[in-house]
């Protein structure tokens, strides 16, 4: 078993970044001068969404989550668990960085429930029942990079859509069983903002109650919302530091510290 001592930190990146080929290539070069061990969480929300649309089939976000009807569950399992994860780790190995492209199938590492019909119908979207870290763990150690997608599955033969913030949160929890994690959340803005138009706005660290104070004022909204959700969460259980801030500087030395 790793040492809990031993630093390990997980990076997500979204859709902005993955979608350009340019801004892909920048992230993964900075990905790579990580010291350490470290894992790589994607989205590809964007790339899903032009993909749909040139199908003929509509996008419908609501709260920053996707609802997923049987079409959709088609096209995220085909750009998220294929095109995107497997150019990222194609791009890795070409800097001599080991990755292993998963989906929550895979070695059976993240299994979800179907959200239950609320107010909204999400369709095919996983609510994350079980995290099982050992094996994940096991090739952290052997200096495999694992390059997590956005599917989880339910142990009964389907996949579900789960959100990539949700992904690295969850991972990063999991993983903190076995080591000291930083969680990095890496988009294209600079931080949580004051003003979303505003990089210069940036709120240099976020409290659960300022957190409930903007989403109520209107300030975080969005896209914004599952990740600092899902930040609070992978704080609360004990995961070192979450940051949120802009794609080329995934040092953590810039950008939003949630505490
Ligand atoms: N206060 C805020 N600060 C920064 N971004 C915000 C804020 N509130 C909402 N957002 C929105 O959240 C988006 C990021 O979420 P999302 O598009 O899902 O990104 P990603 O694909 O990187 O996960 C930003 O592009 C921005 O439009
Ligand atoms: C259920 C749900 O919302 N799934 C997300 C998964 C991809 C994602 O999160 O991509 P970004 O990080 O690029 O936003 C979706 O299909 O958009």
């Amino acid at each position: 078993m790793a040492d809990t001592r031993t630093k390990l930190t997980v990076v997500k990146v979204g859709g902005k970044i993955v979608e350009e080929e340019s801004s892909l290539k920048q992230l993964l070069e900075n990905f790579a001068t990580i010291e350490g061990h470290k894992v790589l969480v994607h989205g590809g929300g964007r790339s899903a969404t032009a993909i749909a649309t040139k199908l003929g089939i509509e996008s419908v976000m609501v709260n920053g989550r996707r609802v997923t009807d049987a079409e959709t569950l088609k096209v995220v399992a085909m750009v998220y668990g294929g095109l995107v994860n497997k150019t990222i780790v194609a791009k890795l190995q070409a800097m001599d960085i080991n990755a292993l492209g998963l989906t929550g199938a895979d070695m059976n590492y993240m299994v979800s429930n179907k959200r239950p019909v609320g107010e909204v119908d999400y369709g095919f979207v996983g609510d994350v029942k079980a995290v099982d870290a050992r094996l994940l763990a096991d090739l952290i150690q052997k200096d495999i990079v694992p390059v997590l997608a956005p599917l989880t599955h339910d142990k009964k033969g389907n996949l579900l859509n789960t959100n990539a913030d949700t992904i690295a949160g969850e991972a990063a929890k999991a993983l903190a069983r076995y080591f000291e994690v930083t969680l990095v959340y890496c988009f294209e803005k600079r931080g949580v903002l004051r003003d979303e138009h505003d990089d210069e706005s940036v709120i240099p660290k976020i409290n659960k109650q300022l957190f409930t104070k903007y989403v109520a004022d209107g300030v975080i909204q969005g896209g914004m919302l599952p990740k600092l959700e899902n930040a609070f969460e992978a704080i609360d259980a004990g995961v070192k530091q979450v940051i949120i801030t802009k794609a080329d500087a995934i040092d953590g030395k810039s950008g939003t510290l949630v505490v």
